[in-house]
């Protein structure tokens, strides 16, 4: 684990936010798939039909062992055993009192308050188990994203162990903040994934040259706004993995 493998993470895991958001954006909102009213019954509590596929997603995957990984946190923690595979002996990057420190709930919220209205045309074509099933791989997307902030926040560490002991030790969560954040690391991402939005999103045809998608191309169209994945990086992404890389090395002395 080095700063170079944690970037290389990132950057190949943008293209995975990238393309999960173009395909969720193929459908409309589908106000219904997260409305808790529309399960009548349900299993007792008031879950959406969002809620439930990716519950029941979960449990598969749990049973499949994905998260025996560390990389890869549920959204439902569960107890089910990983029955389908045998199991791999995973090497452990992270110190063990931390490794599970995690922003889902924050995750989740923003996601389907925040982003969702954002991101899909308002209307309703019925089509909730694909819509919902797009989410699962944007929600997987942004959870692998933002919680590998453990990651980053171990690698800055082990390379300035002095200086965040002592902050750790004070408890001082604004130095921490201050010690961990490159803000030209951070603009490099962020306009690295609105490129990205522009090379994935464009509509590929065999006439004509590849759409640039410089500003003078008026007539093009992106699958997904340029501008809305830069904010997304920018208001939630980056500042959402940055209080993992604090929460984490709050509890890297533990
Ligand atoms: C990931 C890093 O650490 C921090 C978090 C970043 C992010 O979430 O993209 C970017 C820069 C830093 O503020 C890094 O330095 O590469």
């Amino acid at each position: 684990l080095s700063l170079d493998t944690v970037r290389e993470f990132l950057t190949r895991e943008e293209d995975t936010v990238v393309f999960g958001l173009i395909e969720r954006a193929k459908y409309p909102r589908n106000t219904p798939a997260y409305d808790p009213g529309y399960l009548a019954g349900g299993h007792g509590h008031n879950a959406s039909f969002a809620e439930m596929f990716v519950r029941e997603s979960e449990a598969v995957h749990a049973k499949a062992g994905r998260y025996q990984s560390l990389q890869e946190i549920p959204f439902f923690p569960f107890r089910v055993p990983f029955t389908l595979a045998p199991p791999y002996n995973f090497t452990t990057e992270l110190y063990s009192a931390a490794a599970f420190v995690n922003v889902n709930d924050a995750i989740w919220s923003t996601y389907f308050n925040q982003l969702l209205p954002l991101l899909a045309k308002n209307s309703d074509d019925g089509n909730y188990a694909a819509t919902v099933a797009s989410d699962l791989v944007c929600l997987q997307a942004l959870s692998r994203r933002i919680n590998y902030g453990r990651y980053v926040a171990e690698v800055k560490f082990i390379g300035d162990q002095q200086n965040y002991t002592t902050l750790i030790r004070n408890k001082d969560t604004d130095a921490l903040m201050k010690l961990l954040t490159s803000e030209a690391q951070e603009d490099v991402v962020k306009r690295r994934v609105q490129k990205k939005a522009m090379v994935f999103g464009q509509n590929v045809t065999l006439d004509g040259p590849v759409e640039t998608g410089n500003s003078n191309s008026s007539q093009t169209s992106f699958k997904v706004d340029p501008s809305l994945v830069y904010e997304l990086y920018d208001k939630w992404v980056i500042p959402l993995t940055k209080q993992v890389e604090v929460e984490y090395l709050l509890h890297r002395l533990d």
